[in-house]
């Protein structure tokens, strides 16, 4: 299997690690961890045989941490994320999200976390082509049971803030991709997610 590697960079949070979460789990950054990846693996089988997509991976990651996965094609980059977000059950290894071990939660507290914690930017973009940007965002909280006012507000300052103000009653296919691809980071922000892929 070719090597991954992990590119990271800080960025300014604005609130400091209180004084005594630094007896438990805060790094030399001072910053708390929000996820710890240890000896993740993924194992598929075509019919009898083995593919080790992913081999003991260990990430942590500190709040307000960037991460770029990086690595030749086949290295495993996509089975990481896909287990990190819980897309995929894994083989070995453990997926501590916040304090919980997303590989031993039961699926009905896993859908939650899913829904509240866990932020994706799709590729391709996955917007609803029936709905505006404005409401697209807004659904992504709807699930999260965000009172109405509320997610309206949310999600027009979010599109606002990403120079999308005068596209909030348009339509995905009304939209440019890079318009599209920005509604789709707002409603990946817009759950105020901890984790963000
Ligand atoms: N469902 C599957 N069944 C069997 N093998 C798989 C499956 N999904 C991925 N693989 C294999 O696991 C390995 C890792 O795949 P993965 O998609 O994670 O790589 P990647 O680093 O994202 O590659 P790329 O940069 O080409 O997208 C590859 O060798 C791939 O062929």
């Amino acid at each position: 299997m070719p090597e991954m590697g992990i590119e990271k960079k800080g960025i300014e949070t604005p609130d400091k690690p209180k004084k005594e979460e630094n007896k438990f789990n805060l790094g030399s950054e001072g910053h708390k961890v929000i996820m710890q990846v240890e000896n993740l693996s993924k194992t598929y089988f075509q019919g009898k045989i083995p593919v080790h997509a992913l081999r003991c991976a260990c990430i942590t990651v500190r709040k307000g941490e960037l991460l770029a996965i990086m690595g030749p094609s086949g290295s495993g980059k996509s089975t990481l994320l896909a287990l990190i977000g819980t897309l995929e059950k894994a083989t070995d290894g453990k997926i501590i999200l916040d304090g919980t071990d997303l590989t031993s939660v039961p699926e009905k507290l896993l859908l939650r976390l899913r829904r509240e914690k866990i932020g994706f930017i799709f590729q391709h973009y996955n917007l609803i082509p029936t709905l505006s940007a404005l409401e697209n965002v807004e659904l992504s909280m709807r699930f999260s049971r965000v009172p109405k006012k509320e997610r309206e507000g949310r999600a027009r300052n979010l599109l606002e803030e990403l120079g999308l103000g005068d596209r909030l009653t348009h339509k995905p296919s009304e939209l440019s991709g890079g318009e599209q691809q920005r509604v789709s980071i707002a409603r990946a922000l817009a759950k105020i997610s901890l984790s963000l892929f």
